[in-house]
């Protein structure tokens, strides 16, 4: 199967190469035009804007930054509407907000073309290794067809009806993550102001009820303060806005995921965006030990 693919940032290299380990022929296209060198050293072809990669290919995939981005993609000069047509499907998998995703749906469908929002629970390592959880919603025939794909990119997919709901299920999850990983850092921080050795505080954790992935893998690297980026923190800030922005809509009160924001936004004041979200113990390490 030929695959489009756009955006080639952490998630879109990893998962284009892994398309293309798997014996796909994968046409890439990316903003900043250098970052494609890699995959096409790897067999990848290069389209030139996103309307020639969905000119050439029957199925294209996206993973970009933000709504903003997604949009621009799909909606400017040279964008994916220029191309798409009937017969053809585009999957964007960027964790954005449902309004976009129904926007970019309404203006594909309009076109005769296929829509399919496939947002991903899982990082750098796991779109490495195919070990993604896929979150899919709209079109079922579409979500069929890119099976083959998503079973390369993901370990499991989820198809969970009608568009907006991938979206939903994403920033539920996001928004989960971000809160822990601020009470974690708290918590790190706590241990060792207190006099424990915050080593004995990841041990104790691994063997108890909140033992997970997230304390065992960024856990260690935390305390070398070593934040090399595999989810950006300015995305993960930008994933509690769009949270907080659906609590709003279902009236959900959630003070624990607004605090989680600031950090995050506290995180970005400070130059942090572009580093590994766990970052934000930087913004719990600010506030001076009393004397
Ligand atoms: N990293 C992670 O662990 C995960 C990320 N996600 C989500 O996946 C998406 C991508 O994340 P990630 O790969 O980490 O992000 P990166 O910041 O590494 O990459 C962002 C990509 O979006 C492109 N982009 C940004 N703005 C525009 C624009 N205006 N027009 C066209 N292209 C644009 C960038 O192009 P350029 O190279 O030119 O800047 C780049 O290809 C985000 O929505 C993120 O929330 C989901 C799961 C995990
Ligand atoms: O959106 C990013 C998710 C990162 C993760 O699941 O570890």
């Amino acid at each position: 199967m030929e695959v489009g693919f756009l955006g080639l940032g952490i998630m879109g290299k990893a998962m284009s190469m892994n398309l293309l380990k798997n014996g796909f022929k994968v046409t890439v296209w990316n903003r900043t035009l250098y970052k494609c060198d890699e995959v096409v050293a790897h067999g990848a072809s290069v389209g030139e804007t996103p309307a020639e990669v969905v000119k050439k290919c029957k199925i294209t995939i996206a993973i970009l930054s933000d709504p903003a981005a997604a949009l621009s993609v799909v909606f400017d000069k040279d964008g994916v509407l220029e191309q798409i047509c009937n017969g053809k499907g585009y999957i964007d998998m960027s964790t954005v907000d449902p309004q976009t995703s129904c926007k970019i749906s309404e203006a594909i469908t309009s076109k005769g073309g296929h829509f399919l929002e496939a947002p991903v629970s899982g990082s750098k390592q796991p779109a490495e290794t195919g070990q993604l959880v896929i979150l899919a919603a709209g079109d079922k025939a579409l979500y069929e067809e890119a099976g083959p794909a998503f079973n390369v990119l993901g370990k499991k997919s989820f198809f969970l009806g009608q568009i907006g709901n991938g979206a939903k299920m994403k920033l539920v999850v996001n928004m989960i993550m971000g809160s822990v990983m601020n009470a974690f850092s708290e918590g790190l921080v706590l241990a060792e102001r207190g006099g424990l050795n915050p080593h004995d505080l990841l041990d104790v954790l691994d063997l108890g009820g909140i033992a997970n992935p997230m304390f065992r893998g960024k856990g260690p690297a935390m305390l070398r303060d070593d934040y090399s980026p595999a989810f950006p923190l300015k995305h993960q800030q930008k994933d509690m806005r769009l949270a907080l922005a659906l609590g709003d809509q279902n009236a959900v009160s959630m003070p624990v995921a607004a605090a989680a924001n600031e950090a995050f936004k506290k995180g970005r004041s400070m130059g942090l965006g572009d580093v590994d979200f766990s970052a934000v113990l930087e913004t719990v390490k600010l506030l001076k030990h009393p004397s």
